[in-house]
């Protein structure tokens, strides 16, 4: 049995700003006993402005918040997931790679996941995203050891992409991780239904942390997002639901679960081959 923490956060667009916010919550998680701990999309910036992010945004090796964050896992002694960081690309391109990291009790960064899915979606009349401008896709599904449990690293609108989570599960993933910034248009109806189906039909634990309410931003559109970090057990159960307020949401996950619910359905090996449509 491992205790997880979900952080949720409410990220401005200033990353010398949210960076001792995340490191204090880190740190608040660990000495309740969190030996995992999670963090949302775009922990080190919230933003909609592309000029901001070119301002602010950095390479991984120079990233603030990587750096500061894996000090911190080394110091608590934790596994860490940073649900994604925006940074530039190496060698430098136009469009930044929206990258989770995760992060072993020494320090050291054990994977890497670009979001694959880009959300170019016009969500109500007022409000469209067009992600795919400013982020380039990753490429590769990546699942990650720990001694808790196989992860499988997804980010956001991946969530959509039943077949993403499929594959991580027959690959071995138990833990699929799910770090958001969901939209307020979207989140109401489609973020739990979603969640929970994901851990349904893999029969795998999800475990989603999520930016929340309004960020502040300091060129470019204000953004808001949904909150609600959810945890999910492998058999569809909401085990913990963060609600709206920024702070930490702990969740005992034990990998024997996940063995238990595939052991009851075993979808995961009962696909078919099929002709047609
Ligand atoms: O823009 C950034 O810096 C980081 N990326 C995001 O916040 C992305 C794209 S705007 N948000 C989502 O994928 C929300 C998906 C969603 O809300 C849904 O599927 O309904």
């Amino acid at each position: 049995m491992t205790r997880a923490a979900l952080l949720q956060l409410t990220s401005s667009d200033d990353p010398a700003e949210n960076l001792p916010r995340v490191v204090s919550e880190v740190r608040a998680a660990a000495a309740e006993g969190a030996g995992f701990v999670l963090t949302p999309e775009v922990t080190n910036c919230v933003s909609a402005s592309r000029t901001r992010q070119r301002e602010v945004l950095r390479v991984e090796n120079e990233d603030r918040t990587l750096a500061g964050l894996r000090d911190e896992a080394a110091r608590a002694g934790i596994w860490l997931l940073i649900g994604s960081l925006a940074v530039k690309s190496d060698p430098p391109e136009e469009r930044f790679a929206n990258r989770s990291f995760l992060i072993a009790p020494d320090g050291a960064i054990t994977a890497r996941y670009d979001k694959m899915h880009m959300f170019d979606v016009q969500v109500s009349e007022a409000e469209t995203y067009r992600e795919s401008a400013g982020y380039a896709p990753g490429q590769r599904a990546v699942i990650a050891e720990t001694p808790f449990g196989t992860l499988g690293l997804t980010v956001c609108y991946d969530l959509r992409f039943p077949y993403l989570y499929r594959a991580l599960a027959q690959s071995g993933a138990e833990i699929l991780t799910v770090p958001s910034a969901f939209s307020p248009a979207t989140g109401p109806l489609h973020w739990e239904p979603l969640l929970r189906a994901r851990a349904i039909e893999t029969g795998s634990y999800v475990l989603a942390p999520a930016q929340t309410g309004d960020h502040a931003a300091s060129r470019g559109r204000a953004r808001s997002t949904w909150g609600h970090s959810l945890a999910v057990s492998p058999w569809g159960e909401v085990l913990a639901d963060a609600g709206t307020a920024p702070g930490v949401t702990f969740v005992d996950i034990d990998r024997s679960a996940v063995a238990e619910a595939r052991a009851r359905i075993p979808s995961l090996t009962h696909g078919r081959d099929f002709e047609g449509p």
